[in-house]
């Protein structure tokens, strides 16, 4: 078997290793994923794109590619609004898709996809469901929050001060009682004129530059304060800006995919770290 593939991607600075393994035969372990998110001891990353094909997973899609997401922290993720923009890129930059737009596995459900001209992606990230109201702490600071769920679990908190001022080197405590499986925090200031700008504590990964699924949690939670449930807004996040369109039972997001490079993983390395 030759060197294990690997490539580098980000999107708005979420930045993943995707690992093209279409028969599914990698043995992606906990501490693998790990430490190839490891920015000393591996590649480094905020998760790994495992890219399979459905039949090789046992996953009834629509789409021919299923994407097995990982975070950081080894542990699994329904969804990932970035990643599969840098999914999807790699699938059509290397010909293993020839349209534009087709439909993605993931764990949280078919997503159709389109890919524009300038390399930039339009995701439709289905249903962004309020489920509630809960409260995280910061640096010993109380934010009240919207619970979001955009097929994964996040709480995204208004704050009056610039996010810039935010410490969010520490994990912030949340209610474990309303999230038993962790959550996303997204804290958002609103802008006006359907602007916002964000910064996010991921789960399972730690402060991140940007999150795709908290960007539309984020615009979901902004225009349910503001008493509706339909709308589209831009998102600034430390990585860039994408843009979010949110509609009853749907939403989408747009935004750039990058690759950066390409390799190969050490099979030494990658044996020692155990199957
Ligand atoms: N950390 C998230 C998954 C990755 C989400 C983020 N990278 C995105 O772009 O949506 C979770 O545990 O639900």
């Amino acid at each position: 078997m030759g060197g294990i593939e690997f490539l580098k991607g980000h999107g708005t600075q979420n930045d993943f290793v995707l690992l093209p393994d279409p028969d599914g035969r990698l043995e992606l372990t906990e501490a693998r994923v790990a430490a190839l998110c490891d920015r000393q001891r591996g590649l480094g990353a905020d998760g790994v794109l495992r890219i399979v094909r459905s039949a090789a997973v046992g996953v009834e899609s629509a789409g021919e590619w299923f994407m097995d997401y990982r975070n950081a922290d080894g542990s699994i993720a329904e969804m990932c609004g970035n990643g599969v923009r840098v999914f999807v890129r790699h699938l059509v930059d290397s010909g293993l898709v020839s349209e534009r737009e087709f439909v993605i596995g993931t764990r949280a459900g078919d997503r159709p996809v389109q890919m524009h001209a300038d390399g930039s992606v339009t995701v439709q990230m289905g249903p962004a469901t309020i489920t509630g109201t809960s409260v995280t702490v910061v640096a010993g600071q109380p934010f009240s929050g919207v619970a979001v769920n955009v097929g994964n679990p996040h709480l995204v908190s208004v704050v009056e001060d610039d996010v810039d001022e935010l410490d969010l080197r520490d994990q912030p405590d949340f209610d474990s009682d309303v999230f038993p499986e962790g959550v996303n925090l997204e804290f958002i200031n609103l802008l006006g004129d359907n602007a916002l700008k964000m910064r996010v504590h991921e789960r399972g990964v730690g402060e991140t530059r940007s999150c795709g699924t908290g960007t539309v949690a984020a615009v979901a939670a902004a225009l349910h304060l503001a008493g509706t449930d339909t709308g589209e807004a831009t998102v600034d996040i430390p990585g860039g800006q994408v843009i979010v369109g949110i509609r009853r039972g749907g939403s989408t997001l747009t935004g750039p995919a990058e690759i950066v490079a390409r390799g190969e993983l050490d099979e030494t390395w990658w044996a020692g770290l155990g199957s």
